[in-house]
């Protein structure tokens, strides 16, 4: 005798409206930040090979940038400044230059455009003439001595009106370190947005290109950034950031670590964001230039899989096109 199902989760799938009804989880504009780099001098705009679409502007094209993101409706954007060469050095001391090319840049936006958040990093490798993330002694990175700058470069940028800073640097007590500096300062209402769990990862590749980091870098960071083999030690990290007075905490890289959003999630509950790294966006834009993949398809697949791993925000170089693609789907 033929049996029938009874219950047929195809049917909850047969339309549209039934499949928006029913959806878990959904994607908005509120959930993107973008990163952006800034380049000295006037009317620059460089693209960067790796990262197809992705271009460095002085701060004249940056700030009208900015402005298009915000009137697109994306709460935030993430800064990095691209320096020359004749400006780094062994120790990144332009790093706390009060009037640096980012305290610029942190500047003109506010002037400009204020109702957008400034997310700005805080490391070392776009000012050392070596590319690490913090001063070498015998090719060790000094912690100490690092945190001492972290602490300045956050002041200086937080003096410029910077809303977040964001410590990308994997040293030990800078979270403490620069909430005690910003407390002490009055900057009371900073954020801080730890990179928490930032792994050494390979896909960092087309990152170190934009910021011209790439050639000058000897060795690896894997004495300070974390081993990919480890997941328990994510929450360790976590849980010291958000003690030491982080508000906000990432994950980085993006889609290899989904594991991680959703332990650090379910763990501690506060704000998580992931970074959609630079080797994540040049694999869609690679398989897509091939014709192997659709770009735009791919992209809000991946963000909304984020949104599904338990992230609240996503930095990812595609922020601009999905917020288009959304808007144009009426989301
Ligand atoms: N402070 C370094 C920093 N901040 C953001 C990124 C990578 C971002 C990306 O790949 O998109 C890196 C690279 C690194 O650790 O070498
Ligand atoms: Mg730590």
């Amino acid at each position: 005798m033929h049996s029938f199902p009874r219950t047929r989760p195809r049917r909850n799938r047969v339309d549209g409206w039934t499949r928006r009804m029913v959806a878990e989880n959904h994607l908005t504009v509120n959930d993107l930040i973008w990163p952006i780099f800034a380049v000295e001098g006037v009317n620059q705009r460089q693209p960067i090979g790796s990262m197809p679409g992705v271009e460095r502007l002085s701060l004249d094209l940056l700030v009208p940038a900015v402005a298009e993101a915000r009137d697109l409706g994306i709460p935030c954007v993430a800064l990095f400044p691209v320096l020359p060469f004749d400006r780094k050095d062994p120790e990144g001391r332009e790093s706390g230059n009060p009037d640096n090319l980012m305290c610029q840049a942190i500047r003109a936006i506010k002037r400009e455009v204020p109702d957008i958040g400034i997310l700005g990093d805080v490391a070392l490798d776009p000012y050392t003439s070596h590319g690490h993330d913090g001063v070498v002694k015998d090719g060790y990175v000094l912690n100490e001595e690092t945190v001492q700058a972290l602490v300045l470069q956050a002041l200086v940028q937080a003096d410029a009106g910077c809303d977040i800073v964001a410590p990308s640097d994997m040293m030990d007590g800078r979270i403490g370190a620069i909430r005690d500096a910003l407390e002490a300062k009055g900057h009371t209402l900073t954020r801080i947005c730890a990179y928490a769990a930032k792994y050494a990862s390979a896909f960092y590749g087309p990152f170190r290109d934009a910021v011209q980091t790439g050639g000058l870098l000897k060795g690896d960071k894997k004495t300070y950034q974390m081993d990919p083999a480890n997941s328990d030690e994510a929450l360790r990290e976590v849980g010291l950031d958000i003690a030491e007075g982080a508000d906000m905490v990432m994950v980085k890289p993006g889609l290899p670590y989904l594991d991680i959003i959703r332990r650090v999630k379910e763990e501690f509950r506060v704000p998580t964001f992931a970074y959609h790294v630079s080797g994540e966006y040049a694999m869609l834009k690679a398989a897509s230039a091939n014709g192997w993949l659709n770009y735009e398809a791919a992209l809000l697949e991946t963000l909304l899989g984020f949104k599904r791993a338990g992230t609240d925000a996503i930095l990812t170089y595609g922020a601009v096109d999905a917020a288009r693609l959304l808007r144009a789907a009426g989301q």
